[in-house]
């Protein structure tokens, strides 16, 4: 399995190279150079075994001759024996042709967990094997950084430095951050938004000689392997409702576009998904593109699902690359314009593409606070804000006979003021973070300044 740049000219890479170099040296994203297919016999199988073994079953034609089987499936059982939940990803259903995927039983109480616990047991064995250690820069807007400290803190071969946006991650999402003790972990507060961390760490990816002096690694979903986990909940999902003799549809929160870029891998792995609802708050780039085509920045703005506040989309790109017929300069030119002009306008072609299987909207703070209240009343579920934004979304792209599923991304016990405000309940966190709010927090405070930030993760590697 060999992996390739979205702009066409760093270097090919295998699996374990791929998720152990992050960004690509000429800035673009790697991506299987083929995605493999499954049958419908092979994916008909899945329906009923356990999470792990879907895991194993999807996951495994990815990854080359990178681990043997019983090492993979080592990894697979150490990532999922932490999540809070026998089936990892319940369905819960909302209404008739209406379902709930929680995700949000893992040990930071979100999506992100899926990922970056089965990274963290990658990182880990693919380094003890080759005796390296790596530095990794992470931007997040609340919930990529707190499954990333969890994942690896306290390794002796990994340095973690997280970037988040000053002021706009909410208090639990902060302190999950800041209060592990581990000499390795670094919170880093920036005064900027998600965008301007997010800048930062790819700036410091395309910096060749920091990239080098501090063996640079990323775990966001720049790190193929981080969507590569993200897909087999869309396949343990679809199958327990019927997949492959039915199609299901998907709506998902969207903010960096990673986990419905996952869907999308596993739509063209052959799982028979209708459409893939992109669902927004009012930082909307992703569904005003899948409008009307033009994409275009407009500055974040604070909401209460602040994981989504997000305007420039990295996962975007993965999926411009199939729909200019991975034509890697194309890509690279509409990257530039992005980054010169503050946007481009997508070929007819391009969005023709996109719209044959995506389907967006958005909700306002108003609609997000109404949509927790109404699940609330009508199905007894009380969802995170940034669920209450797919839920709105999905229950408008519902369709006869074909079940729609929505991701739901976070515990609502993270954003315990949003949930308070449409309904009056104050969710608990689970009673093993229940101290989150007394044990005292470190942090740094950084401007949004590349070299104050590169000259304070130099100062910070342990030797
Ligand atoms: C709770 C939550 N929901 C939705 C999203 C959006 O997901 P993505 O950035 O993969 O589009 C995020 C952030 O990634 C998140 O933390
Ligand atoms: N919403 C994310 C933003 C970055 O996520 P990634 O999945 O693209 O790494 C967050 O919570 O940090």
């Amino acid at each position: 399995m060999r992996y390739i740049s979205t702009r066409g000219t760093a270097p090919e890479l295998d699996f374990e190279e791929a998720v152990l170099t992050g960004l690509a040296r000429d800035g673009g994203l790697y991506v299987p150079a083929e995605i493999p297919r499954m049958s419908p016999d092979e994916i008909a199988a899945l329906a009923g075994l356990s999470y792990e073994e879907v895991a194993f079953r999807v996951m495994r034609p990815f990854l080359g001759d990178a681990l043997d089987d019983e090492t993979f499936r080592g990894i697979i059982a150490r990532a999922y024996a932490p999540f809070g939940h026998a089936a990892r990803a319940p369905l819960v259903q909302l209404g008739p042709d209406h379902f709930l995927l929680e995700l949000f039983h893992g040990p930071t109480l979100a999506f992100k967990d899926f990922a970056m616990q089965l990274i963290g047991q990658l990182f880990q064995t693919l380094l003890d094997r080759n005796g390296r250690r790596v530095t990794i820069v992470g931007a997040t807007s609340g919930d990529t950084g707190s499954a990333a400290i969890e994942a690896f803190r306290g390794l002796g071969n990994v340095d973690v430095f997280i970037l988040y946006p000053h002021g706009r991650v909410s208090e639990v999402q902060r302190r999950q951050m800041t209060t592990p003790t581990e000499d390795n972990v670094h919170a880093i507060a920036v005064d900027g938004d998600f965008d301007d961390c997010q800048s930062a760490v790819k700036a410091m990816f395309n910096d060749m000689d920091f990239r080098d002096a501090v063996s640079l690694a990323g775990v966001n979903s720049i790190n193929w392997g981080r969507v590569l986990a993200q897909v087999v909940y869309y396949f343990s999902a679809a199958t327990s409702l019927g997949a492959p003799h039915r199609p299901v549809s998907f709506t998902v929160p969207t903010g960096n576009f990673g986990d419905i870029f996952a869907g999308y891998v596993a739509r063209a792995m052959g799982l028979p998904i209708e459409r893939l609802v992109a669902a927004t708050n009012q930082n909307d780039i992703i569904h005003r593109t899948l409008q009307d085509g033009s994409h275009r920045k407009t500055g974040v703005s604070p909401t209460i699902s602040p994981s989504m506040d997000i305007q420039v989309s990295s996962n975007f790109e993965r999926v411009l690359f199939d729909v200019y017929d991975r034509d890697g300069a194309a890509v690279a030119r509409l990257m530039d314009e992005l980054r010169d002009e503050g946007g481009f306008d997508l070929s007819q072609g391009a969005l023709s593409r996109l719209q044959e299987v995506f389907a967006s909207g958005r909700a306002s703070e108003e609609e997000t606070l109404a949509s927790i209240a109404r699940t609330l009343e009508t199905a007894t579920e009380l969802l995170c804000p940034h669920s209450a934004v797919g839920v709105k979304v999905g229950e408008e792209h519902l369709a006869d006979g074909v079940p729609m599923i929505t991701l739901a991304t976070a515990h609502p016990a993270k954003f315990p003021d949003a949930v308070e405000q449409a309904t009056g309940q104050r969710p608990a966190l689970p009673p093993r973070m229940a101290d989150i709010f007394e044990r005292p927090e470190r942090v740094t405070r950084l401007a949004n300044d590349l070299e104050a930030i590169k000259a304070h993760i130099r100062g910070n590697i342990r030797a």
